[in-house]
């Protein structure tokens, strides 16, 4: 395991505990932890598998080190657990790949996603995953690694959706956790995720992903999740904003990153490419970064009028067949 910190890395080969996260989880002897150097040629030439668990703003600057010392010979497998899209390049972390390590690298990467907090995940309690690739054998390498009674994986062949899903529902679990802050109740939430749901999948659609993986533990299963549960640092960034907290005093104290916050940012330039409705996308976007009042906000999308329930956009799929091309997929 490789952290930046050198007091971490001291105390997790002491201990085998880490002093900022899950604190109270020993891990086995075997794990142990490198740095705060970024690991030499030598590590990462023998090793068969590795698991990137950094926020999707790092993943660039973290594959561009790795880059000169991989040997893709070796397929190994390359597993990224972050729920992200990048500011500024509005990038999904295939395409971040794509342009660091190049295609080929980007064909075998792995994605792990779902309903899945991590300290839940250490006390063994009964979890699901989804995992995609666009090579099949290496979602399937990847589903073996990690499955266990306690921890069941099931692969697809969909990262674009699958990683979409991941970032998108942060955004609407800050919006879910707004709407509890605000003091609205069970009803409230129950139309926040069901109308996420239905803005999610029509992003992903127009995008060019399968409007099946929102229906998967990576879409709706951790959109219920994040939702609903003050243990998401999303959740709790809309909870606190609902309360009347400023956005740069929370994200200061949270302890943690919220990959919502940044993800908002590049979901709003998708929509915007796209042309499609996303009213609570946009919303959350316009109480982060352009300090709209979140009762007024609120207000403005119940006073929305009634459209059809259930949409999907009939052109779809121009940024998925980009991506494609630039993977030599198309
Ligand atoms: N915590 C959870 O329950 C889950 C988290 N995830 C996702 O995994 C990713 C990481 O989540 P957490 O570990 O909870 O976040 P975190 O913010 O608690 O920790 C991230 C770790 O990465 C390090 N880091 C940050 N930027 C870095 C960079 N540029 N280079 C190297 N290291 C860097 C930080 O120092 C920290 O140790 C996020 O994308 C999150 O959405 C996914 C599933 C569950
Ligand atoms: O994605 C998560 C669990 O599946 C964690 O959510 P938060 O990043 O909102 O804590």
């Amino acid at each position: 395991m490789w952290s930046r910190s050198e007091n971490l890395v001291q105390h997790f080969n002491t201990h085998h505990r880490n002093l900022e996260y899950l604190t109270d989880h020993t891990f086995p002897d075997s794990v142990k932890a490198i740095g705060p150097e970024f690991p030499s040629e030598d590590v990462i030439r023998d090793v068969d598998v590795l698991l990137f668990a950094i926020p999707t703003e790092g993943v660039r600057a973290a594959l561009t080190s790795l880059k000169p010392k991989l040997d893709i010979s070796r397929l190994p497998l390359l597993i990224f657990v972050n729920k992200g899209i990048e500011t500024g390049t509005h990038a999904l972390t295939l395409e971040i790949i794509a342009d660091t390590c190049g295609p080929e690298v980007a064909r075998i990467a792995t994605f792990i996603s779902g309903p899945s907090f991590a300290k839940e995940i250490v006390r063994r309690q009964p979890t699901s995953v989804s995992v995609a690739s666009l090579s099949e054998v290496h979602a399937q390498r990847a589903s073996k690694l990690f499955h266990q009674p306690w921890f069941r994986c099931y692969t697809g062949d969909d990262p674009i959706g699958l990683e979409l899903a991941g970032a998108l529902k942060n955004v609407y679990a800050i919006a879910a956790g707004i709407a509890d802050g605000l003091g609205f109740e069970n009803n409230t939430r129950a139309m926040l995720i069901t109308r996420g749901l239905a803005e999610m999948t029509r992003i992903g659609s127009a995008y060019g992903a399968s409007p099946l993986t929102f229906l998967s533990l990576a879409g709706v299963g951790d959109l219920f999740l994040t939702c609903s549960s003050p243990t998401s640092r999303n959740y709790t960034v809309g909870f606190r904003l609902g309360k009347g907290e400023k956005l740069d005093y929370i994200t200061k104290t949270l302890g943690s990153v919220a990959e919502g916050v940044t993800t908002a940012k590049g979901l709003r330039q998708i929509v915007d490419e796209l042309g499609v409705a996303a009213p609570i996308a946009i919303g959350v976007y316009e109480v982060l970064y352009e300090d709209k009042d979140v009762k007024e906000r609120a207000q403005a999308l119940l006073c929305l009028p009634p459209v059809p329930e259930l949409d999907l956009p009939e052109e779809t799929g121009k940024p998925a067949a980009r991506l494609m091309k630039k993977l030599g997929m198309a």
